[in-house]
C-alpha cells in the first residue's frame, strides 16, 4: 500500500470475480481483509470509472486495483495463468483513418496508456511467482469490444507490442485512480484466448479460481 493510512480498493466487474478476490483477501486474516474494499461496479471502462470514481470520493484509498478475469494473447499468458499490469492501454480508443487505427494520442486528446504503478507491479508479479503461480507482466489492453476473430487479435498486438491480456475496465479504473491522484495497478487471471469466438471455451471456473489464489498472494504486497 502506497500510504499506510489509507485503505486499497479493488474493483471488479462482476460480483463472481468480486467474491473470488474477497475469498483469496480473507485467507490471509482479518487485519488485512479490514483494509482492502472490493467493489463490483460494472461490466466495461464507463461502469469501471463511474464506480471508482464514486468509491474515491465517499472513502480515502491509497491504491486502486482493477482485477478480474481477462483474455490472454497467444504467447503471453495462456489459460489459468495470471496478468500483472506495466500499463493500461484503451487499445480501441481513436478513430479510424483508411491510414490505418489513429489513437487519442495521435489524434491529440490526451493518452490511451496510464502507467501502473512500477514499483508495486514488479513485487506483485514477484509475490505471485514466489507463490508458484505464473504470472506475466506487459501491458493490459481495455476494450469495449470483446475480440471475437483472429484478425482482430492480430490487429491489437500490433497495435500495443508486448501486450499479454485484454478485459473491459481496467483503463476506466486507472483513469478515475489518476484523476484522483492514486496510483493504479491491474491483476488478471486469464479465463479464454483471446481470438475466435468460442465462449464454451472460457474457463471461468478455472480463471475465478487462480484469481482467488493471486488475490491471497497479492495482499501482503497491497497492504504493505
Ligand atoms: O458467467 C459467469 O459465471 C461469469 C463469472 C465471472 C465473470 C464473467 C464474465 O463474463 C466477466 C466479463 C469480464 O471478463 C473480462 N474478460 C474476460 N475475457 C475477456 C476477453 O477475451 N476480452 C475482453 N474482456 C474479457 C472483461 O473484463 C469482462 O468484464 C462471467
Amino acid at each position: 500500500m502506497i500510504n499506510d493510512t489509507k485503505k486499497v480498493l479493488i474493483v471488479t466487474a462482476v460480483e463472481a470475480e468480486r467474491d473470488a478476490v474477497l475469498r483469496g483477501i480473507r485467507s490471509t486474516g482479518q487485519e488485512r481483509a479490514g483494509r482492502i474494499d472490493v467493489l463490483a461496479a460494472g461490466v466495461g471502462p464507463a461502469a469501471a470509472a463511474a464506480g471508482t470514481a464514486a468509491a474515491l470520493a465517499r472513502g480515502s484509498y491509497g491504491l486502486v486495483v482493477s482485477a478480474g478475469i481477462a483474455g490472454g494473447y497467444a504467447g503471453r499468458a495462456a489459460v489459468g495463468e495470471l496478468v500483472v499490469a506495466s500499463e493500461i492501454v484503451a487499445a480501441d480508443l481513436g478513430a479510424e483513418s483508411p491510414e490505418g487505427f489513429l489513437s487519442v494520442d495521435e489524434l491529440g486528446f490526451g493518452s490511451a496508456r496510464i502507467a501502473a504503478d512500477a514499483s508495486l507491479a514488479a513485487r506483485l508479479a514477484a509475490a505471485l511467482t514466489a507463490a508458484g503461480l505464473p504470472a506475466h507482466a506487459g501491458p493490459v489492453l481495455t476494450v469495449s469490444t470483446v475480440t471475437g476473430t483472429a484478425e482482430t487479435a492480430a490487429r491489437l498486438a500490433q497495435r500495443v507490442p508486448g501486450a499479454v491480456a485484454e478485459a473491459m475496465e481496467g483503463f476506466g479504473a486507472a483513469s478515475a485512480a489518476k484523476q484522483f491522484g492514486v496510483p493504479c495497478a491491474e491483476l488478471r487471471a486469464v479465463s479464454n484466448p483471446v481470438g475466435p469466438r468460442d465462449r464454451g471455451a472460457w474457463r471461468i471456473k478455472e480463471a475465478l479460481a487462480a484469481l482467488e489464489a493471486a488475490s491471497a498472494a497479492a495482499a501482503e504486497v497491497l497492504t504493505s
